[in-house]
This record gives structure tokens, sequence and C-alpha cells, in this order.
């Protein structure tokens, strides 16, 4: 194998190794994982939708003022999706488009209550995810895994709704594995979900809700003592709490940490303000996700290059920022082994003279 290691090639080494580098990852939204080609073919069945097709006109319709206004493009994406069948198109070429970064294995966010509100029919709903996961694994070879969340804003209805669907056994999905809760933080105190995620937790669920994306760490707190959270979506005003840092690193509550995804929504004012250093430096396990890559302007393999830069990760600091991934995944064991051994080969071959 050839040297990739030419003194000023750096960069564009790195940007190699990271698209051929297998990758696990845990926060990605289904809707909010609509390309434009997706989002072109959506539009095709419903003309009448205001989501624009032409790729210039949809980033500009892509750039938010603030998180509420990503909520609310978020949603107009949501109403393009209205039958089983297009639940089952999103589904199966969001998984290719993941095929494409060599992601091998995904944890994929859905709100299947803004789906059935829509009127489509529950068990067509399932039955569609499930069956584009399966032709993703045998087509694609990407394992896709659920995790169904309860759209916060939406109220205890939604979360009652949310929980229905994920803990009905003529129902679940064979995907599911765990629960999480979306959508806006502020207003929308989390220890009121806690009746759900105790019920959801009861059937085996495991518990990843977003906090504190947009709120302090107190909700991170209360993500972990009230909703029992395993993982923590964003998690980003973490930084702001020693004493929540030690916690999250003594227990190795992993971060999905979304760098791009903050600066877009407003987050976080500039990538080299992300508190992503912080976490890394407390010993906080760290994992790369890209959560709504078209909407942002990013895909997985871009977050893990941003991650490169503003950690001065070289080609074993990003396996390893891989291999937290999977250590963090709902992955079963054997799923975990595999993917961490295919991951160290790639980034030994890689770096072997
Ligand atoms: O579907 C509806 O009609 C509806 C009505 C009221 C409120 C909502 C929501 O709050 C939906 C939120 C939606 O956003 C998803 N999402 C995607 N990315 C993120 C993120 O970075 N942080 C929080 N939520 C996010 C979430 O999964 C929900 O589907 C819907
Ligand atoms: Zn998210």
């Amino acid at each position: 194998m050839t040297d990739h290691r030419t003194p000023g090639d750096d960069t564009r080494d790195l940007h190699a190794f990271i698209a051929g580098l297998p990758k696990a990852e845990l926060h990605v939204h289904h809707v909010g994982s609509a390309s434009p080609r997706i989002v072109s073919a959506l539009a095709a069945r419903h003309p009448d939708s205001k989501v624009p097709t032409d790729p210039e006109a949809l980033a500009d319709y892509f750039t938010f003022t603030d998180f509420a206004h990503f909520i609310q493009v978020y949603l107009s994406v949501v109403d393009l999706i209205r039958t089983p069948e297009d639940v089952r198109l999103l589904t199966y070429e969001v998984a290719r488009d993941m095929a494409r970064q060599q992601v091998r294995y995904a944890e994929l966010t859905i709100t299947p209550w803004s789906s059935t509100r829509r009127g489509i029919d529950e068990l067509a709903f399932m039955d569609a995810i499930e069956d584009a996961r399966k032709a993703a694994e045998a087509e694609f070879g990407v394992v896709l895994r659920w995790c169904f969340d309860i759209p916060g804003e939406a109220g205890l209805e939604a979360a009652e709704e949310t929980v229905r669907l994920a803990t009905d056994d003529r129902l679940r999905p064979e995907g599911l594995v765990s629960f999480g809760l979306g959508g806006p933080e502020i207003g929308v105190p989390r220890p009121q979900f806690k009746p759900y995620f105790d019920r959801a937790i009861a059937a085996g669920l495991r518990s990843v809700p977003h906090a504190g994306e947009t709120t302090g760490p107190e909700t991170v707190w209360d993500a972990l003592n009230d909703l029992r959270a395993e993982r923590i979506g964003h998690g980003t005003s973490s930084a702001r709490d020693p004493k929540l840092l030690a916690h999250l690193a003594e227990h190795r509550i992993a971060l999905e940490v979304c760098p791009t995804s903050n600066i877009a929504t407003r987050a976080v004012r500039t990538l080299d303000e992300h508190p992503i250093k912080e976490f890394a430096r407390a010993g906080v396990p760290v994992t790369i996700n890209s959560d709504d890559p078209p909407m942002f302007g990013t895909d997985l393999n871009n977050e893990y290059a941003v991650a490169a830069r503003l950690l001065d990760l070289d080609e074993l600091g990003l396996a390893a920022l891989a291999k937290n991934a999977v250590e963090a995944s709902f992955l079963d064991e054997a799923g975990r082994t595999r993917l961490t051994a295919e991951i160290d080969t790639y980034a030994s071959t890689w770096l072997a003279p």
C-alpha cells in the first residue's frame, strides 16, 4: 500500500481516510435525512407541496434564522410524506445515501406520530419502515435500527400515542431499539415525559432524549434523572457544568454531538466555539453525528472532518471516534465486535507502510 502521509497532503488524506472509514451513526433523523434527490422524488408525487425541488432554491429554503424556524421548515418536509410508499421510499433512499458514506450501522430517529396524525395507517407505516430496513441491509449492507421520538412541543397526547406505537406488540417494529424526545426544548420541560419513558424502558427500549441543545445543563440533568437517559442527543450545554461533565464521563454516558447542526440552528455561534473540545478533555464519550444532514448542508463524513479539525485528530484519533459510536450503540455484542474489528483493520491497513 502507498504511503498516504505525504507532507502537505494531510487534509486531503484525512478526507480520503474518513470517506472509507466504516462508521456507525447514532443521531440522525428520518425526515431530516431527505436529500434534494429524495425531496424531488417525493415532491414529484405531490406537486401541490411548497417545498422547492431545485437544489439551489432548496439550499436557500434550508437556511434557518433560529431553531423554531428550522422546525417550521422540517414540518413542511414532513408534509411531503403522505403514503406508506413515501415512507418506504424515504427510508430506503436514506439508507442508500448512508451506504455511500460507508455507514454500516445507523439508529434512525423516527417520529411516527407526525405520520399517523397525517393519516398514514399505523400498521402500514411500520410495514413500510421494516420493509425498507430489510432491503437496506440486504442490498446496501447498512444495518438500520429505529428510535421513536416524542415531538415534545406537541404535548402529552403525542407522548401517549408515541409510547403506544412503540410498545403495542401488534405494531412495534422489530428494528425498534430506543425511545427519544425531540423538537424545541424551551418551554417543554423534560420531567413531564417521565411516565412515557418509564413505560418505554419497561418494554425494553433504551432512553435517548435530546437535551441541552437549546437550553442549559439542568435539562441534561432532567434527562438523566427523570428520563433515565443512556445517551444524550446533543447535550451541548453540558460544557457549562463541570459536575455534569464528570458525571457523564464517570458513567460513560455518550453525547451525540452534531457540530454543523448546532451552527445551522444557531445553538452555537461558530464551530470554533463548539464545546466538543471540553467534552473530550473531560473524558466524556463523544460520538459524531449529522442530525439532519441535507437540511444542514452536511453529511456524516463532513462531520468527522469537522471533528478532526476541532479535536486535532489524526487517522487513529478518527478511528477511535468511530469506535466510540460503536461502543455507545445499541447494536448487539457480536455486531459491535465485528464493526470495531472492521474499523481497526481499515485503520491499520491504511497506515501500513
Ligand atoms: O408533526 C407535527 O405536526 C408536529 C406538531 C407539533 C410539533 C412537532 C415537533 O415538535 C416536531 C419536531 C421534529 O423535529 C425533529 N428534529 C429534527 N432534528 C432535531 C433536532 O436537532 N432537535 C430536536 N428535534 C429535531 C424531531 O425528531 C421531531 O420529529 C411536530
Ligand atoms: Zn436531533
